[in-house]
């Protein structure tokens, strides 16, 4: 248990007791939420630098709107944790991103004080539309705030739920946190407005944001004089782009000053208007000098010191996938000047902080905005350049139209580095890299290829630079490498082929692994040779275009064919059994084969060694797998002869 003293905060049950709080109270309670958000943090690691940006803001939220029937919204979802302590789960905190404790993203399951789920950012106008929509329908009464940042408003689901709430004039409160961050500090023209407004002048006078609300003249009238008045003196509101967008804009305040943001809640809590957009000015891991002082302002942390804002980081025996993904992609650019980069607001989770570095005209940066990202990466290769956009797996997501539609029918060489893929350990569900072999592997004219190492994943950047005839995709999992050496340059692999990595091809079992999977399968032939089988493991190394002669080589050379993944089902793994399924030899009975993939469960917060052994993907679960389907070990007694 926390040493903090927290008087007030200790009095705080739920958001109930927020609201009834005296006014002159609010500044000591968010004192020490933010004290507790820090020393809680401290223990679990996590998202602190955004949190600490929204103290008071969390706080003025909660004491102005009757939540949880007012419905909040925080898009991404990842500031959420002074409003998980305000609102009854401060007991639970330290547990935060761990199994079986709290998510680290607002969740519905969790809390009627959590109406909508997020970690994907930008989600947060398009749900609160409709929770306001459904409100009028069913003729109801309450007010839905959506707390959206500068980052996540560069992302087109912002703009689209805006257009669209513009048109319907519905009563929807927007609250744009603007700390001037993203993970990175910002990028895009977006970014440049907003600093405009801010810049352009000082905070408004309270009197003055009173005007802008208190003008209540039906809006065709309202509109008329703000036009002219608008036009008249160019954008003298500053907030010009969001009212053509149908929107009231109200601001810049200062979102650490309660004297300012309490009024200004209260009167957009009860102006009877179309949508509103308050325009809130922050300071991501404001109250913490060590987050204030650090570049990405502490957006991610493992477990650290609270006096000196240390970081206890894990000593890693290898450098982990991204930094090779790097560091391969400086010396292939070194070669080929066609080569460029494509982040979509991740450019040190990708890496591509380190290329930017070496070649910052070659490294974009295009905001969160993945769908835009991977259509542009297709201009450029449209153009005859070799643009490798990186995205997480689960980003990626986003743009699987574009992916489609956009790159493969039309054959163009984008090349997608994806990183995050399978398990990621405590961001959770909405974080893991599950299905990306499963979408990608279905696509016509798409190559998707998988490292079982870092040396691996050294040869298959080669083989992404020098291939040209149509997408490709490379993935591989968060953290670090195995430890094995890296060749000097990368070797061009022949494509869709596989290679057998101990064995002779023939034998009881085939353990056919894709990606990083490979040491859990050798760990496991160990095991089973022990225990009288004779093992043949293999690295498939792509997913599509899949090596037949070598599955088929497995299928008919074993009484029983394994493929294991860290993917979902539909992925490799179903590549494989269509393949033995469609050439028969499933019917001869001769051969039994098994996909060992993720199972369609709710991904725990956990760490990545702990999910895939709950998820059935290591080696214990291969051995048991074996051993289920040949019966237990014949010590010495080959289960099955080639014949
Ligand atoms: C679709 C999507 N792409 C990328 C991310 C990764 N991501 C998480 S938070 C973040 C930055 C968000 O910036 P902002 O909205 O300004 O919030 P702040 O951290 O500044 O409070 C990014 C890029 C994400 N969550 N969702
Ligand atoms: C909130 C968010 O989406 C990102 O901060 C994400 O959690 C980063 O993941 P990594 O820690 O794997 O880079
Ligand atoms: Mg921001």
């Amino acid at each position: 248990m926390t040493l903090l003293k927290t008087p007030l905060l200790d009095t705080i049950r739920d958001a109930a007791d927020v609201r009834r709080l005296p006014q002159d109270k609010l500044a000591q309670l968010a004192a020490e939420l933010r004290a507790e958000t820090i020393d809680a943090v401290s223990v679990t690691g996590g998202h602190l630098g955004a949190g600490l940006g929204v103290v008071e803001l969390t706080v003025a939220l909660h004491h102005v709107f009757n939540t949880p029937h007012d419905r909040l919204i925080w898009d991404v979802g990842h500031q959420c944790y002074p409003h998980k302590i305000l609102t009854g789960r401060r007991d639970r905190i330290r547990t935060l991103r761990q199994g079986g404790g709290l998510s680290g993203f607002t969740r519905r399951a969790e809390s009627e004080y959590d109406p909508f789920g997020a970690a994907h950012s930008s989600t947060s106008i398009s749900a609160g539309l409709g929770m306001a929509v459904a409100r009028d329908l069913s003729g109801e009464e309450r007010n839905v705030v959506c707390v959206i940042g500068d980052g996540a408003m560069s992302a087109g689901m912002a703009y689209e739920a805006m257009n669209n709430a513009g048109a319907m004039d519905s009563r929807l409160i927007v609250i744009l946190n603007d700390n001037d961050m993203s993970i990175a500090p910002p990028t895009g023209a977006m970014s440049a407005y907003l600093a405009r407004l801010i810049s352009g002048q000082t905070y408004r006078s309270l009197r003055e944001i009173g005007k802008q609300i208190a003008g209540h003249l039906p809006k065709f009238v309202e509109r008329g004089a703000a036009r002219a008045e608008e036009f008249a003196r160019g954008f003298w509101t500053g907030g010009t782009l969001f009212e053509e967008l149908g929107f009231y804009y109200v601001g810049p305040i200062d979102g650490h000053n309660l004297d300012h943001l309490l009024p200004v809640l209260k009167n957009v809590r009860d102006a009877k208007t179309g949508p509103i957009l308050v325009h809130v000015v922050t300071q991501k891991g404001k109250g913490y000098a060590p987050a204030e002082a650090s570049a990405d302002k502490y957006h991610g942390v493992v477990k650290f010191d609270v006096v000196t804002g240390a970081q206890v980081k894990a000593k890693s025996n290898a450098p982990s996938y991204t930094r090779v993904f790097a560091e391969s992609l400086i010396s292939e650019a070194r070669r080929d000047p066609k080569v460029v980069a494509i982040t979509a607001a991740m450019p040190s989770g990708t890496g591509l902080d380190l290329f930017g570095q070496v070649y910052p005209e070659r490294t974009f940066d295009v905001g969160i905005a993945e769908q835009h990202a991977v259509t542009f990466a297709a201009g450029l290769a449209a153009e005859g350049f070799k643009p490798f956009c990186a995205l997480y797996s689960t980003f990626l997501q986003r743009a699987y139209d574009q992916v489609v539609h956009d790159v493969a029918l039309q054959g163009l060489p984008v090349r997608f580095i994806i990183d995050r893929a399978g398990l990621v350990g405590a961001d959770g569900a909405t974080h893991a890299g599950a299905f990306d072999i499963a979408f990608l592997a279905c696509l016509p004219g798409m190559t998707v290829m998988a490292p079982a190492d870092e040396a691996e994943l050294v040869h298959m950047m080669a083989t992404m630079v020098a291939f040209d005839d149509g997408p490709s995709a490379v993935r591989f999992p968060r953290g670090e490498g195995v430890g094995v050496e890296r060749p000097e340059r990368g070797e061009v692999l022949p494509i869709g082929k596989g290679r057998i990595v101990r064995g002779t091809g023939e034998g009881d079992i085939a353990l056919l692994s894709l990606g990083t999977r490979l040491a859990a399968c050798l760990d496991a032939a160990e095991r089973l040779e022990a225990a009288g089988f004779t093992v043949t493991v293999a690295d498939a190394r792509f997913a599509k275009p899949l090596d037949r002669e070598l599955v088929l080589k497995l299928a008919s050379g074993h009484g029983a064919l394994v493929t294991v993944e860290e993917g979902s089902v539909g992925g490799f793994g179903s590549h494989v059994l269509q393949l033995v399924t469609d050439e028969g030899l499933l019917d001869r009975g001769t051969v039994k084969v098994r996909a060992m993939v993720l199972p369609d469960i709710y991904i725990d917060q956990e760490t990545q060694a702990r999910q895939l052994a709950a998820a059935g993907l290591d080696a214990d679960a291969i051995v048991a797998k074996v051993e289920g389907l040949l019966g237990k070990a014949k010590a010495g007694v080959g289960l099955h002869k080639a014949g």
